[in-house]
């Protein structure tokens, strides 16, 4: 270990204070400059199209800067490091400048390159650095400095060094607050290699519970946005398994600056669906499976023309026929440069009702043709007209009168046209069309498929009955997570038909341009009125800048939202990098859902194969991507678990070899905690025993209690809790920062808490075909300490938890 030095000396810290007190005044003065610049352009006035955007681009660009500076208020520098060739570099959570002209920054961000070696150098392998130094600060204030030197004065550690170890050890020990912190000032270099490693690709990292999985995936976020500026304009993703864990990590990228970064549940990115509605694990397992991609196309493909026989339409009394080949052929057509359903019903219609005009001028000619043989049987009078035409020409040396059968060709034609205006308009025809070709949303697709037991059997064939059985339902019953990447699906097959909202938009817009005529000529009007009573400067008006449609485009309004904002509200956004958290709980329609959030395919994967809860997790990263990416990514690992005590580790141990006998448990940094303990309750007796040592638990200290217990039997246990702790949370979305909360394994995923109640281990066991990973999500949330409280025996691989007495 290195030499932990701490400078009894005031006088460094008093020396740190004023370094930190001079930065922080700096970067007010560049905080009020940016204030002055981003006032200037929310004055401007931007006349056109182009100029709006670029007005929005630098408000948003101008207000993102002003954001990280305000993030940086706290910790706003928290290292230094001493080289050996005497040079000294400050390292903080944003760059700051000094003086114009002054070459070296004041502080380097930490994502810099120059910033590396504060997260990177050891004993073994210096760097040539000579001290680094944590700084530990409380607002302005400067409170305590850790150094180390990595001088060779010290011996290399025989285990893995870790990197500013007091400063990482004080940071653990604190207590948890109900939402994640960045730890920039304390990461370690396992975990600064992934952060930093490139940005193309598909990069996964594997990593036991408490490992910093999740720290890793958000400050890579940061580091990307840091280094590739122009991701700042697409964005990026970070996706997690519920609601509770985006609101557990919310703060952390805030925190360091960053506001480009969408954080959502898969279930929430179908804009416009509120997927609230719960279902069984059976029923989300078949609704994930990649079968489903098969199921949504032919349930399109079933509402394209596909008839059993021939189809007739009634128009002007008229029988018409179209055969099952002339649609199928129609369809065809439609869809020959891919387009999707929405966007090919227009040719198809347009196809069809060719097909009928052609049929309507033929009967329409067809019954000439008998009126005029019928006429001809008393007196072929056409035939001697054509006799006596050809003989006049002959004698005056005209051209021979044109073929009669042209004329008739060219009447067809008229007819014909007549026909394709005309029929579209006709009510049966309309009905026909509509029904061989509809226009429909995902929405309607998907409940009209789920609602029709005939049509879902011809879609999913490769589904069992049983199987189908579970997807059937009403329709209107809202929609659940495991629906948004059906829908998802539906949407790219059915594609949008945008013709009507243009044609909407144009309308409006025309409208402005008219309304801004109107304000514009009373504009100029007054003007001339009061032209004789005032100085030329003061004539100058709005008409004098702008046209009408100038105008127009500016009553419209910029778009100030942000980056985030603005792909939330867009099913079709393209982000520039997708970072998926607990990755191994994601289902292979929600893969596909995903991929197409980023075709560059640029994807930071983390998670923990143990941890899954799906009933059909894949058992291994290649099972689960191969699908999606093939051979075509890259794996890390993390090996060291900082949330949990060894001692902690060591109680989940036997449920990790359980599930995966090859998997290693990541090595603890932490010992000589509390001992987790087992007590066996009665039945009857469970909800007041989790309640009073819950109690207990949060009058002790000031940490975070979480009391875990099995699906079935929460509602029952919270309000136990409740009873003895009156403002414990607990529901759908638990409110995290209570003292007290009372969760599922499953809505526990991810988070973390100084002290963990599992209540019924067997129920959690039993509660899922994943019990056993349930379980260990579960016991591994303990940062301190961990008591298991069972009704009847305790399941075999917790035996070995010491008795409570
Ligand atoms: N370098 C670090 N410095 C300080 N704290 C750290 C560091 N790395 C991880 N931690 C802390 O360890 C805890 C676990 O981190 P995190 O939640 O990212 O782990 P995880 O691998 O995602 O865990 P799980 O798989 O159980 O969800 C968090 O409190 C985190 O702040």
């Amino acid at each position: 270990m290195p030499v932990q030095s701490q400078p009894s000396e005031q006088s460094e810290i008093e020396r740190e204070q004023a370094y930190v007190a001079m930065l922080h005044s700096q970067v007010d003065i560049h905080r009020e400059r940016l204030a002055r610049e981003l006032a200037g352009v929310l004055r401007e006035q931007a006349q056109t199209a182009q100029a709006q955007a670029e007005r929005g681009a630098a408000v948003g660009r101008l207000n993102r800067r002003l954001a990280a500076f305000d993030a940086a208020e706290n910790g706003l520098c928290f290292g230094r490091l001493d080289t050996t060739d005497g040079s000294r570099r400050y390292l903080g959570r944003i760059g700051v400048r000094g003086a114009e002209g002054e070459e070296e920054p004041l502080l380097i961000d930490w994502r810099a390159p120059a910033a590396r070696a504060f997260y990177t150098a050891t004993t073994a392998a210096p760097q040539g650095v000579r001290l680094r130094r944590h700084l530990h600060t409380r607002e302005r204030r400067v409170v305590r400095v850790d150094d180390e030197l990595l001088d060779g004065t010290a011996p290399a550690p025989a285990d893995v060094e870790l990197c500013g170890e007091a400063a990482l050890l004080a940071a653990l020990r604190a207590e948890r607050t109900g939402r994640m912190r960045d730890v920039v000032a304390t990461l370690q270099s396992e975990q600064d290699r992934i952060i930093r490693s490139p940005h193309a690709g598909v990069l996964v990292v594997q990593g036991g519970p408490g490992t910093g999985k999740t720290v890793v995936a958000l400050h890579r976020a940061a580091y990307l946005l840091y280094s590739h500026p122009r991701l700042d304009e697409r964005g990026v993703l970070v996706v997690g398994p519920n609601p509770v864990f985006l609101s557990y990590i919310s703060q952390v990228l805030p925190g360091l600056g960053e506001s480009s970064v969408l954080l959502a549940t898969v279930g929430e990115l179908f804009p416009g669906v509120t997927a609230r509605e719960r279902e069984d694990a059976a029923v989300a397992e078949v609704k994930g499976r990649l079968a489903m991609a098969e199921v949504v196309a032919a349930a399109v493909r079933a509402r394209q023309a596909q008839v059993g026989g021939p189809v007739e339409v009634v128009v002007e009394g008229e029988r018409l026929t179209l055969e099952p080949e002339l649609l199928t052929g129609a369809a065809e057509r439609a869809l020959a440069d891919g387009l999707p359903h929405n966007l090919a019903r227009p040719r198809f219609h347009r196809i069809v009702v060719e097909e009928l005009a052609r049929r309507m001028a033929g009967v329409v000619a067809g019954l000439e043709e008998q009126i005029e043989a019928d006429l001809a049987g008393h007196l072929d009078t056409a035939a001697l007209e054509r006799d006596v035409a050809r003989d006049l020409a002959g004698i005056f040396g005209d051209a021979p009168p044109s073929d009669p059968r042209e004329h008739e060709h060219a009447e067809f034609e008229a007819a014909e046209r007549a026909w394709l205006k005309a029929l579209p308009y006709d009510p049966q025809v309309r009905a026909l069309l509509e029904w061989l070709w509809p226009a429909l949303t995902p929405q309607r697709l998907l409940e009209e498929l789920f609602a029709d037991p005939r049509g879902l059997a011809e879609a999913a064939p490769r589904l069992t009955a049983d199987e189908r059985e579970l997807l059937l339902r009403e329709p209107g019953g809202g929609w659940s997570p495991a629906d948004v990447p059906l829908l998802d699906e539906a949407a790219e097959l059915l594609g949008e038909d945008r013709r009507a909202e243009q044609a909407r938009r144009a309308r409006e817009h025309a409208r402005r341009i008219e309304y801004a005529q109107g304000v514009l000529d009373i504009a100029r009007g007054s003007r001339a009125a009061e032209e004789e009573n005032l100085d030329e400067a003061e004539l100058l008006s709005a008409a004098d800048f702008l046209g009408a449609e100038q105008f127009a485009d500016r009553q419209e309004g910029d778009d100030l939202r942000t980056v985030a904002e603005r792909a939330a509200a867009d099913r079709t956004w393209a982000f520039g990098h997708v970072i998926v958290d607990e990755a191994q709980e994601v289902s292979p329609m929600a893969w596909r859902l995903l991929l197409r959030r980023c075709p560059t395919r640029s994807f930071t994967v983390v998670g923990d194969m143990a941890q899954s809860g799906q009933v059909a997790g894949a058992l291994s990263w290649s099972q689960a991507l191969e699908p999606f990416f093939g051979e075509r990514w890259r794996l890390e690992r993390l090996t060291v678990n900082y949330r949990t005590s060894a001692e902690v580790m060591s109680a989940s141990e036997r449920v990790l070899t359980a599930i995966h006998p090859e998997l290693e448990v990541a090595r603890a940094v932490r010992a000589g905690g509390v001992r987790p303990w087992r007590a066996r309750v009665e039945e009857d007796g469970l909800p007041g025993a989790v309640a009073a040592l819950a109690a207990r638990e949060a009058a002790a200290g000031t940490g975070s209690v979480a009391v875990i217990a099995p699906g079935r039997d929460l509602a029952r246990l919270a309000e136990a809790v409740r009873a003895a702790v009156p403002d414990a949370s607990w529901g759908a979305e638990p409110d995290l920062e209570r003292r007290v909360v009372v969760l599922t394994a499953r809505q526990a995923k991810g988070l973390e808490f100084d002290s963990v109640v599992l209540a019924d281990p067997q129920g959690v066991l039993d509660g899922s075909p994943h019990g056993l990973n349930d379980l260990y999500v579960a016991l591994t949330r303990a940062t301190e300490r961990l008591a298991v409280l069972h009704p009847g025996e305790v399941p075999a691989v917790l035996e070995h938890l010491s008795v409570h007495p």
